[in-house]
């Protein structure tokens, strides 16, 4: 019953389970459209280095990214005076992807240094109006009109001068100004792209820096979500050591909690952690090529029989070399890495989606719902790619993906160990039930080995009665009377005790088993030792020497005594027929001996012997000694 009970509270304990996580994948939808669709900027293309915007409202809080073509001096630091009616050449440049992305009729080497310019005409004069500065490779000064607003690093035309750094803004810009420029110097010697990376965005000034709040708070959200769950799992490792899927799932959530950390808060960690953009750089790179791997083998840790040893095995080399890369090389390169590592990043996301739709088709747990997190994240993980490189404009939500697949993961880790306590629960009683079986058969054993040696006992009684007893008069046989006469030498020796022996024998006792029968000879035999036993004292000792022949050992007896009760014997024997109604006259003949000083058994059994014999000799039915 009770086994009944706790199946039934499984069965509701999992659909409660299922109904949460799916009403909180529901709640976390709303979540995913304002961070991921309504907080993207509306785009607004600039043309020829200028940009007239139309709108006057900004209320709305999403601004606008100011891209498109933006003026470009390659190789060249300009000062905004510098630029406003210039004849300096310049070029076109889109105003995100940064400059190297072979988008443009012109391909730049990451390695460089460049100035941007834009002007911005507004349809009513600035009011509360700013400008929010992302990321800018790696190195940038930014000038609004002739006014220098933002820096970051230290933008220098001189390679070993340079300096990367990193400091997103939001940049007022002056009231009542109706068009302005927006001029940026950067330079690039550490970053695999140089210039601006994500658009420079128009807006509302307490929208943007809502913007900004709400970005900070988010990701503050995400990683305390990612920190959270990697404690729970590292206790839940510590708790079961032998399961390491908890531990490897605690190793993904830190390092996808250091990617978010180092991408979202890139101005708080260089100030936090004393290796600068160098160090950042590195840590971001190394999260995206240890997570993958480290991904695929919590997926191959949870559904073994799904994933392929060898191909994992490849991959894991593959992933390392990338992170040795990262160690090993300077930041400027790794651009050519993660163009490669994105492709296997998408490979690898594939393969443990098409593996994890195998092993929700053979029916494994929790596969289904590891596969819709996955799914989530993988998906998301995949538009952010096409989105970093620019081949779709949607908005970046990997992070939010990353909260989705944990919650499925955590979900399934949570089913599994509650799956294993209430196994263990079950195994509990099944064991106490055994365990009670156990003693009960413990003491039935115990029950039985009392009889078997209560049995044995007997038994032992019994072969003793046998080893020392005459099977047909039940008298003692040689063996039974040896420890008496032994006794009774002993006291002779010790105290001069006297003892006597005597031979009792049937007369012509073939006769009457020849005229009779043998059966007729037992009875006699049997009734001559009844008689005998009656007329001995308890320490009188009467034994079957063999054949018709009995001893009978008088202990305390002078010879004199012996004679005595050796005749009262024959003649008890012989006053009347045995074996009724045939009814046998016997008679017997009798050798008594008297111990004396040299005596052994053997001299004393023969001066009776001779006696018995010297009675036979003189016509028998007497007793001689
Ligand atoms: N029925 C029966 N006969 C036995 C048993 N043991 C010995 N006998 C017989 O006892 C007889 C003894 O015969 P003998 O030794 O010739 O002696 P006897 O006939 O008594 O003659 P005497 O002793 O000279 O008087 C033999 O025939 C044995 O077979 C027994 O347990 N039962």
């Amino acid at each position: 019953m009770a086994v009944l009970r706790k199946f039934h509270m499984a069965i509701w304990s999992k659909a409660l389970s299922i109904a949460l996580f799916f009403v909180t994948m529901l709640l976390f939808l709303p979540l995913i459209y304002h961070f991921g669709i309504a907080l993207q900027p509306a785009t607004k293309q600039a043309f020829d280095g200028q940009v007239t915007i139309q709108t006057s409202d900004f209320s709305q809080g999403k601004g606008l990214a100011l891209d498109g073509d933006w003026s470009f001096f390659w190789q060249q630091l300009l000062e905004p005076e510098q630029i406003s009616g210039t004849t300096k050449k310049s070029t076109l440049i889109k105003g995100s992807g940064g400059w190297q992305s072979g988008k443009h009729d012109l391909n730049y080497d990451a390695i460089g240094f460049a100035t941007y310019h834009l002007d911005v005409a507004l349809q009513q004069a600035a009011s509360n109006l700013a400008i929010r500065i992302p990321q800018i490779e790696s190195a940038y000064r930014l000038y609004i009109d002739t006014e220098l607003m933002a820096s970051g690093g230290l933008v220098t035309d001189y390679l070993s001068a340079g300096k990367p750094g990193y400091n997103t803004a939001i940049v007022r810009i002056p009231d009542g100004l109706k068009a302005f420029s927006i001029t940026i110097q950067v330079s690039n010697y550490h970053s695999s792209w140089g210039g601006l990376w994500e658009p420079i965005v128009l807006g509302d000034a307490d929208s943007l820096h809502t913007l900004q709040r709400d970005k900070v708070a988010l990701s503050l959200f995400i990683m305390g979500a990612l920190l959270i769950t990697a404690i729970h799992s590292l206790i839940q490792f510590f708790l079961r050591p032998t399961d390491n899927i908890p531990l490897v799932f605690a190793c993904l959530c830190l390092l996808l909690f250091l990617r978010e950390f180092t991408i979202e808060h890139m101005t708080f960690a260089l100030s936090a952690l004393s290796g600068g953009f160098v160090l950042i750089t590195k840590l971001n790179f190394f999260s995206f090529y240890a997570g993958i791997p480290t991904a695929l083998y919590f997926f191959h840790l949870s559904y073994y029989q799904e994933f392929h040893r060898k191909y994992c095995s490849f991959v894991y080399i593959l992933c390392v070399i990338f992170s040795a890369f990262v160690l090993f090389f300077p930041t400027r390169y790794f651009g050519i890495s993660l163009v490669m590592f994105e492709v296997i990043a998408v490979i690898v996301m594939f393969y443990i989606l098409q593996r994890m739709w195998v092993a929700m088709k053979n029916g494994q747990k929790g596969a289904g719902v590891m596969l819709i997190g996955s799914v989530i994240a993988f998906a998301f993980a995949v538009n952010d790619i096409l989105n970093v490189s620019g081949v779709i404009t949607t908005g970046r939500f990997f992070s939010l993906g990353i909260v989705g697949f944990i919650m499925s993961q955590s979900f399934v880790t949570n089913t599994r160990f509650n799956h294993l306590i209430s196994n263990n629960d079950i195994l509990t009683d099944k064991l106490k039930e055994r365990n009670a079986d156990l003693e009960l058969l413990g003491e039935l054993l115990e029950t039985k080995v009392e009889q078997r040696t209560r049995q044995l006992k007997l038994a032992n009684i019994e072969l003793k009665a046998l080893a020392n007893n005459d099977p047909l008069t039940n008298v003692f046989n040689r063996h039974g009377l040896q420890q008496f006469i032994q006794a009774a030498f002993e006291r002779y020796r010790r105290s001069q005790e006297l003892f006597c022996i005597v031979l009792i024998d049937f007369d012509h006792f073939k006769d009457i088993n020849d005229t009779y029968g043998h059966d007729v000879g037992d009875i006699v035999l049997l009734t001559g030792a009844d008689l005998i036993k009656a007329g001995i004292r308890e320490q009188d000792k009467l034994a079957r020497w063999g054949g018709e022949e009995f001893l009978v050992l008088l202990p305390n007896t002078d010879l004199q005594g012996a004679l005595a009760i050796s005749n009262k014997l024959k003649n008890a024997i012989c006053a009347k027929p045995i074996g009724q109604p045939i009814g046998v006259e016997v008679s017997v003949t009798g050798g008594v001996a008297l111990v004396n000083q040299d005596d052994t058994f053997d001299t004393l059994f023969k001066r009776a012997d001779d006696a018995l014999y010297q009675g036979k000799q003189n016509g028998r039915n007497q007793i001689c000694s």
